[in-house]
Formats: structure tokens, sequence, C-alpha cells
């Protein structure tokens, strides 16, 4: 199967979603709004989720989503002039649309995992975004466990990491058995990506978490030295990270549990996109352990532990370099 209509209807809805969220960061500084886990959600967040459901349900009406926004919040009375800007920023990207059916939208993203079902993270890297910073669209459809295609919108990824200053946007795509491309995010031709080469020095770098409490900064930085990465690492928001794997620009993306919070477990939505978008760029993805994501079972990763991506021919040393303690 190809997957072709999913495909085109996720990178539509992804571009329209990122169109959104470059709209509110240019428009305004984007209010941070505590969820009850105290991380942070915005404006941007909910109308990113609610264009994405809105696209999915209309294409694919019997399709499961399980994204990582719920309305509860915006349902609130209190939320009323939050509410009212993001229907005003998801009428700006597909027309006149109420309140009522954005909260609706962004809550057909609160399935449970079925055989097939969708996962989107509207805005991974809030925090990253919030900063001006580096943050991705999310979206991914899972069959029978198996991320079969992956949509990642980078709109503040510069198209050529050596030029910081040069254009930003980029979208990288997956389809599992087809390859990994990139394009930029305003149009032109997609590009197939490839990890690097095993003998590519100028690339032996690695991508880690800018925030020190999604990971464990210190391990991360021993274990790239025990696998022969002497460069230090790029810090980034978001599963942009995966694509700097992907797109031959990092060999390696460490994620290990922060030693602030041990018992964290990885959300489905934090790395379907950019597993499929690596996997099929010949890199490899596991857990700390060397098992396979496995997104068959719930929204948590409560099966894996740390998040290790790799351009593949260094995997193996690196999960030995972390069995044996390093
Ligand atoms: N303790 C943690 N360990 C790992 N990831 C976390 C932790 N707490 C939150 N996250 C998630 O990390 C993602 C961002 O990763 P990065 O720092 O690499 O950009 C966010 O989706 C965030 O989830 P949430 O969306 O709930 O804030
Ligand atoms: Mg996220
Ligand atoms: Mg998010
Ligand atoms: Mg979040």
């Amino acid at each position: 199967m190809s997957y072709e209509q999913e495909k085109q209807v996720a990178i539509e809805a992804a571009l329209a979603a990122a169109k959104l969220c470059e709209k509110v960061r240019t428009e305004r500084v984007p209010e941070s709004i505590e969820k009850s886990d105290k991380s942070p959600v915005t404006v941007a967040d909910f109308g990113s989720q609610a264009v994405i459901c809105r696209a999915i349900a209309a294409a694919f009406p019997n399709d499961l989503v399980i994204g990582e926004e719920n309305a509860a919040e915006l349902r609130q009375p209190t939320m009323a002039n939050q509410l009212a800007q993001v229907t005003s920023y998801v009428q700006s990207v597909v027309g006149d649309v109420t309140s009522d059916d954005v909260l609706n939208w962004i809550d057909r993203g609160n399935s449970e995992i079925g055989e097939r079902y969708w996962t989107l993270d509207p805005i991974d890297g809030t925090k990253g975004f919030l900063r001006q910073d580096q943050y991705a669209v999310a979206l991914a459809l899972v069959e029978l466990g198996e991320v079969k295609l992956g949509v990642l919108a980078c709109p503040a990824l510069p198209v050529d990491l050596d030029r910081p200053d040069g254009e930003k946007g980029v979208l990288f795509v997956a389809v599992r058995g087809e390859g990994a491309t990139m394009m930029p995010l305003s149009g032109g031709e997609a590009q197939p990506i490839r990890v690097t080469a095993a003998d590519d020095v100028a690339n032996m770098r690695f991508v880690e978490s800018v925030e020190s409490g999604h990971g464990d900064h210190g391990r991360q930085d021993a274990i790239a030295k025990a696998v022969g990465i002497t460069a230090s690492s790029l810090r980034m928001d978001s599963q942009a990270k995966y694509g700097a794997v992907a797109s031959g620009r990092a060999a390696l993306y460490l994620r290990l549990p922060s030693p602030k919070t041990p018992d964290y477990r990885e959300k489905i939505w934090d790395h379907a996109a950019g597993t499929i978008v690596v996997e099929e760029a010949g890199g490899r993805v596991t857990d700390m352990y060397g098992k396979p994501l496995n997104f068959s079972l719930s929204a948590k990763l409560v099966e894996n532990q740390g998040v290790i991506v790799s351009s593949g021919a260094i995997h193996d040393t690196v999960l030995a370099a972390l069995s044996s303690g390093g």
C-alpha cells in the first residue's frame, strides 16, 4: 500500500498548521498557558491540533487520532479570550469556522490506540516555540504498531544547517518502504535524504535537547565521547533533531532519562514521525536498551526508556557503551 492519499492529506494539514504557528509567532509574543502537568501550551498548539484533526476527519472520518492536546481547559469560561484567538487563527488558514467547531476538532484528537491511528504533536517543543527557537509539527500514521507515514514540519529549521541565517523552514516526509525526503516549507522539489556515511567526519556530531530536564546532558556527553564523537553537541528543541540525523547533519541523537524524572515515559507523538523519517533515511531508532519503540500499547511508550537515534553504523557501539555503564 502506498499511502498516497494519507501522505497528501498529512502534508497539506502539516503545512497549514505550520503556517498558523508562524502567524502566531510573528504577530504576538505567544502567551504560555500552564497545563495541569505544569508544561506550557499556547494558542498555536491548540490551533495546530484543530487544523490537523479537521483535515483527518474530512478525509478519513473513521480514523482515530491521538494528539497531545485536549480542549477541556479551553472550554472554561475564563478562557474565552484564548478561545477567540485560537478560532481566529484557525479561520486564517481554513476559512470561516466557529469556536465550537474548533473545540470539537481539538477533542477529535483524544482517541485510544487502535489497529490504525494517527498520532499528532501539534507543536513539538513548545518551549522552543516560546523561545523563538526550534519546534516541529509532527504527524504520523501507525498501523498494527508500525509507523507507516511520518510528516515533520520544522518552520524554524535552516534549510542548510551551515547557514543558520539563510532560508528557514523544512518539511520532512517518509513513507514505509519508500524512503524519506526533505523540501523547503516554501515549496519546491522533495529531495531524498540519507543518514550520514560512517566515514563522514564533518557530520560526526550529536544532537540533544536544549532542556536539561528532558534528558541527561552529562551522560549523553560521556556516551558520545565513548563512541568517538569529539565535537560538542548541537542542542535543538523538538523532533527537528530526528530531521538532523535523517538528513545526515548529525550521526546521533541521544535522549537518556533525566535524573530529575527517572520514571518519565516518552509519548508516542514525540517520536513516531521522527522515527520513520530516520529509519527511511537509512538510520536506526531504539530505546537505550536496544529495544524498538513499541507504538502499539498506549499514548506512552511504557515498554521503553530513553531513545537512541543514529545513522545506523554506530548504533551497536552506542548501545554497548550504555550497557557497560557509560
Ligand atoms: N522529563 C522528560 N523527559 C523527556 N521528555 C520530556 C520530559 N518532560 C517533557 N518532555 C517532552 O519532551 C518534548 C520536547 O523535547 P525536546 O526538549 O527534545 O524538544 C516535549 O514533548 C515534552 O513533553 P510536553 O509536550 O508534555 O512538554
Ligand atoms: Mg512534544
Ligand atoms: Mg507538543
Ligand atoms: Mg507539550
